[in-house]
């Protein structure tokens, strides 16, 4: 009886029945892994103790004007509504003339974190008195880095506490994320650091609070194209101020506002290869304003009531290259759908769709409220989970909205009537 010990040195073949030789699939389930696992050698070569790979539904947004650009938007997500509440948001701020961004330098944080101080300003003064010499040690590091424009353009020192102080570099990483590069250049610096200074360095690492590498996007739509049944553009307009006021003031409601931008924000950075973990650590850190976690966007009607403006500003620690984006051909094939050619068009695609996705949001919660168009599109998933074929679910999910019901069982029993009735 194989064990699982040094799963790693297995094949992925050898995997596969060691787990089935634990008794720990079924045949059915080992026929599941195999059909999956769409690109064994390639996944074996991305992360380790590969079985297969896990697929997400891909779905295209459509109506995204963003600076006087049409895109077609790949998002990777599987939760219902999440794309058609994309593509509704953006289409409403198409008939207004569509998103407006700018972006900031794309430099990433990378810090050196000293322990057991003892004269946190003596160290701080030090440091800061060798920032030429530490910068080179960081670009000499990287070299190929400085040849494309990019490298480690400044530093600061932050005493966190009498005895913490951090070295933070900023880095150029050009058209990459830079997590591994920085991690590079850090160590480097560090261990030049080691030789000069007795005081112990704790840890060196980039930081994905990426504040040097924003994007804000803009949108100006007038009142009247957000009318909802039985509720006026105006009154709807001032709802979405005062939800986004909300979320400025009390943090139970924030981690939701924040949740619907980044229902976008992700399924873009699946959609580019990117990683999401990080992109989501650097916008709830960002967050966070003068000591609350707060709202990400903000929603305001301008003077005479006639126009609500939406402002979105995010931290985007994103590449155009590098990480997965060239291994996945499928990442290749969604730049090519949305015609990007730089990390900076990247980040104006994505902060705008996170605007896009809060927008709808938010329209809906201040109107018939959410439930209603996210049911008719979860009814689908429920009419599948029943167990309901492809083909059937529309059958099903009309005969539960007649019932008004959107649960399981209902879901079950109305598929297991279907199945009777063909007998
Ligand atoms: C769901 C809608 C769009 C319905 O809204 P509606 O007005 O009933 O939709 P419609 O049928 O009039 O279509 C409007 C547009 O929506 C899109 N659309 C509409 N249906 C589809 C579809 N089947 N497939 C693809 N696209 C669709 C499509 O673009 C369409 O325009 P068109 O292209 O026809 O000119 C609206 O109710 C909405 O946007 N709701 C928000 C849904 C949402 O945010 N879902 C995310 C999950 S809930 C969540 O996690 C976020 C939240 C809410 O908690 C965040 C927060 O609290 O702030
Ligand atoms: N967020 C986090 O906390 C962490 C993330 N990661 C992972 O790190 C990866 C991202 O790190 P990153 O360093 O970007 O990825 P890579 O390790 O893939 O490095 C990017 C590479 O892209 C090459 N490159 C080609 N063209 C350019 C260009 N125009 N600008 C910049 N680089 C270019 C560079 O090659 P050359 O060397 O020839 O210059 C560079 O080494 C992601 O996979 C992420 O998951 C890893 C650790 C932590």
């Amino acid at each position: 009886m194989t064990n699982l010990s040094k799963f790693y040195q297995k094949t992925w073949m050898q995997r596969l029945q060691a787990l089935m030789d634990q008794q720990l699939i079924s045949v059915e389930q080992r026929q599941l892994l195999e059909k999956s696992a769409t690109d064994p050698a390639v996944g074996d070569q991305q992360i380790e103790n590969y079985l297969t790979h896990y697929g997400l539904p891909e779905g295209l947004a459509f109506h995204y004007l963003i600076d006087q650009r049409r895109y077609l938007v790949p998002m990777v997500t599987e939760e219902p509504s999440v794309i058609a509440a994309s593509s509704h948001g953006a289409a409403i701020v198409e008939k207004s003339g569509g998103f407006y961004t700018k972006v900031t330098d794309h430099l990433l944080w990378g810090q050196i974190v000293f322990e057991q101080v003892a004269n946190a300003e003596k160290l701080k003064s030090l440091l800061e008195q060798q920032q030429e010499k530490l910068l080179q040690i960081a670009n000499q590091a990287h070299p190929s880095l400085q040849q494309r424009g990019g490298g480690a353009r400044y530093l600061r020192v932050r005493i966190l506490a009498s005895d913490l102080v951090s070295l933070d570099l900023a880095i150029d990483t050009q058209q990459a994320m830079g997590a591994n590069m920085v991690n590079s250049m850090l160590e480097a610096v560090a261990d030049y650091l080691r030789e000069q200074v007795s005081t112990p360095v704790l840890l060196s690492v980039l930081s994905n609070l990426a504040d040097q590498a924003l994007a804000t996007a803009v949108c100006r739509i007038p009142v009247e194209l957000l009318a909802r049944p039985q509720i006026t553009g105006q009154q709807v307009a001032q709802k979405m101020a005062a939800a986004s006021r909300l979320a400025q003031l009390d943090p139970y409601r924030a981690a939701t506002h924040n949740k619907g931008i980044m229902n976008g924000v992700d399924a873009v950075a699946i959609a580019m290869g990117n990683d999401w973990r990080a992109i989501e650590s650097a916008a709830h850190a960002f967050a966070v304003k003068k000591g609350n976690y707060r709202g990400l966007s903000q929603w305001q009607l301008k003077s005479d009531e006639s126009v609500l403006e939406g402002t979105l500003t995010l931290p985007l620690p994103v590449g155009f290259v590098g990480g997965s984006t060239k291994i996945v051909p499928l990442v290749q094939l969604n730049h090519h759908l949305t015609a990007i050619k730089s990390v900076g068009e990247l980040e104006k695609v994505m902060v705008s769709v996170g605007l896009a996705q809060n927008l709808a949001a938010l329209q809906a919660l201040v109107s018939e409220g959410i439930q209603q168009g996210h049911m008719r599109l979860q009814l689908r998933a429920t009419v599948l989970a029943a167990g309901a074929q492809p083909a059937e679910v529309a059958t099903i999910v009309t005969k539960m909205q007649q019932l008004q019901r959107t649960d399981l069982a209902t879901a079950q029993n109305l598929l297991a009537k279907e199945h009777e009735g063909e007998h």
